[in-house]
């Protein structure tokens, strides 16, 4: 069974903690001592609140679920440690010199940086981007006022630019326009919009390319603990740890 050290123990955290079935949670670690304690309780792990002290744990994979600045702090650690890492808030991913120093870390660690399709999907099929780059790539996020804490009367667009500035304002929000973006070889075009009249995350995204055209709609159910996060990217991480030792491999 894989062993797993868990690192943010807020919402996305607690469905890995009550859904580890094929996997193994040793350690939790988070910011807030009564966070991690009371995760730790529900799968019988440690609970730290010291990352040296956590890393010390017996586990051969990382999970991130916890923010981009935790992976600007953590992530390169993990690698050199000689363990692999996940991570959901690949928005860290966007700035370029960031990026280049964790793959150089990985490639010298001889481990893995693994980002989950997360709130959207289609992201292996999205690659071949990187063999037939795309005239249009973008993605059309609408939220509920509730997830991005934006009370508005109407529905409104909050944002238009490149992923690289979107996930620098909206950190929470639009870490999957970044995952997209590394899967498709080139920065996302991102507009999000927040929508009184929305219940669900919408994202909407639109590639162009000599291969065809793409439109996927994906109409999430916002996490009852954190409506900013969709449910389906728990569900992400989930199936990835699931599949991770499979043999058979389906999806590019
Ligand atoms: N790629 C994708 O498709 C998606 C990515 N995400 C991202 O996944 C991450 C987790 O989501 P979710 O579980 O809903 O978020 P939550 O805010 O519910 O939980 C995150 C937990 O991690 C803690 N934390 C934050 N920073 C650190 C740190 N530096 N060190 C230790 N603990 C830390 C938080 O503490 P505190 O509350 O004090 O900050 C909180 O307890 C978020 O970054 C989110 O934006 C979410 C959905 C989709
Ligand atoms: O869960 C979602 O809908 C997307 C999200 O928050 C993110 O990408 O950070």
């Amino acid at each position: 069974m894989i062993k797993i050290g868990l690192l943010g123990c807020g919402n996305v955290g607690r469905i890995i903690a009550t859904h580890a079935e094929s996997i193994q949670v040793v350690a939790v670690f988070d910011i807030i001592q009564s966070r991690a304690e009371e995760l730790a309780a529900l799968c019988h792990a440690r609970p730290y609140t010291d990352f040296d002290a956590f890393m010390r744990e017996d586990f051969s994979i990382v999970v991130e679920a916890a923010s981009v600045d935790a992976v600007r702090h953590y992530a390169e650690t993990v690698l050199r440690s000689g363990r692999d890492i996940i991570l959901l808030s690949g928005g860290a991913l966007a700035d370029e010199e960031f990026r280049e120093h964790l793959i150089e870390a990985a490639r010298e660690a001889g481990r893995k940086i693994r980002i989950p399709s997360g709130a959207i999907v289609g992201l292996d099929n999205f690659k071949i981007g990187q063999v037939s780059p795309p005239r249009k790539l973008l993605l059309r996020t609408t939220k509920p006022p509730v997830s991005l804490g934006i009370p508005v009367a109407t529905r409104m667009e909050i944002f238009k630019g490149l992923a690289h500035d979107c996930i620098k304002q909206y950190p929470k929000n639009i870490n999957v326009a970044v995952a997209l973006g590394l899967a498709a070889g080139r920065d996302a075009d991102v507009e999000l919009w927040v929508d009184p009249a929305a219940e669900r995350n919408i994202h909407e995204i639109f590639v162009e390319g000599d291969f065809g055209d793409i439109y996927v709609r994906v109409r999430n159910v916002p996490s009852p603990e954190n409506p900013a996060t969709s449910y389906m990217a728990a569900l992400s991480i989930l199936t990835l740890l699931k599949n991770l030792e499979n043999p058979l491999v389906v999806g590019t």
